[in-house]
């Protein structure tokens, strides 16, 4: 089992995110996943910045989106990234945040499709190939070659697909080296898991990295990681289609209520009716103990990187440290 560690930089500043890093890599987590959203930090520089105070913690976006950033300019972003960071850096990649995108006035048309060209044209370009015309709908390019950043070589940039529908998910099985699954409980990966394997089957690859991309809240007080895991649990089930929703056995119309409250900023409310099964369903929340407990949990169903995801608990410090003897 390898473990990560996520950062939203934008309730945490670039310093904050080095500084946890650090304690991170210290505590022997392997991988630091910086989200990219346009209205917070942008996670390129915080992605610089991490690799420059670091020596052994993998890092990149988790995850950047081929509507927002080209091929080429992920794939010249990956290469510096791992230039700096001495051969570390990773690329997470996905579809994109459909519901954020048009608000900057871009229509997410065919994303899976969109993100599966953009995937080839990054591998193409950090394999140091001139990528020439060869009729692809949205990334075409013609003789662009990356040439003045040191390329990766035969290892290349691993590739980590974000992703939640099958769709997306099968692609991650045929053209990643592994997946950032936004789930928590291991009753997402008994579904996302087969659909992964079989398109690795169908490609004949091997050694692919499951990634659950947890929502994660720790504390020495189980009642004080419900409290602040509250929150989070409740964005994911007011953004979960109704299947997932069932599939976790909610109560649709609690969260209807819940949606409604956040849809009116009253945070109040939402924390009395966020109940423990939604905490359950989308979060890994609890004492060491119960954390120790899902993280086995997760490793049996097939899962092969843990994420600990934000918030990690009401004192981001104090859950590091504890997360680090967990692991
Ligand atoms: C596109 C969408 O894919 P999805 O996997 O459900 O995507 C939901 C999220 O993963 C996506 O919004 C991510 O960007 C969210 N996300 C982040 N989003 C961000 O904006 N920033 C982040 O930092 C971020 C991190 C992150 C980490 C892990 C993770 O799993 C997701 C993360 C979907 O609807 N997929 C379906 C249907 C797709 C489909 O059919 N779409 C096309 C047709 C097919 C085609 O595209 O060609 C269409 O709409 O016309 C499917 O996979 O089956």
């Amino acid at each position: 089992m390898t473990y990560g560690i996520e950062f939203v930089p934008g309730n945490v500043n670039v310093k904050q995110v080095v500084n946890y890093c650090k304690l991170a890599e210290s505590k022997d987590i392997d991988y630091a996943w910086i989200t990219n959203h346009y209205n917070n930090r942008h996670c390129y520089p915080v992605l610089t910045a991490v690799a420059q105070a670091t020596t052994t913690l993998k890092m990149g976006p988790g995850i950047m989106n081929s509507f927002t950033d080209t091929p080429a300019g992920m794939a010249s972003f990956a290469c510096t990234l791992n230039e700096i960071s001495d051969g570390r850096a990773v690329l997470g990649i996905g579809p994109g945040d459909l519901s954020t995108l048009p608000k900057l006035a871009i229509d997410p048309v065919k994303p899976v499709a969109r993100l599966g060209e953009a995937i080839d044209q990054i591998r193409a370009l950090c394999s140091g190939a001139e990528v020439k015309k060869s009729g692809l709908e949205f990334f075409d390019y013609d003789g662009a070659k990356l040439t003045g950043v040191t390329l990766p070589g035969k290892k290349g940039i691993p590739v980590y697909v974000g992703a939640q529908g099958p769709k997306v998910l099968e692609l991650a099985g045929l053209k990643g080296d592994g997946a950032l699954i936004n789930a928590s409980n291991p009753k997402d990966f008994a579904v996302a898991i087969p659909i992964i394997k079989a398109a690795c089957e169908k490609v004949g690859k091997k050694g692919f990295d499951v990634g659950a991309y947890t929502a994660l809240s720790i504390d020495q007080d189980q009642k004080k990681a419900e409290k602040a895991a509250k929150i989070v649990a409740a964005f994911i089930a007011a953004g979960s289609p109704e299947a997932l929703l069932q599939r976790h056995g909610l109560d649709l119309a609690n969260v209807a209520k819940i949606k409604d409250a956040l849809a009116r900023f009253d945070f109040g409310a939402v924390g009395g009716l966020v109940t423990e099964k939604e905490i359950a369903a989308f979060t890994i929340c609890g004492t060491p103990d119960v954390i120790r407990q899902k993280c086995e949990d997760l490793t049996k169903a097939g899962v092969t990187q843990i994420i600990f995801g934000s918030p990690l608990g009401p004192d981001m410090t104090n859950s590091i440290r504890l997360l680090g003897k967990i692991m």
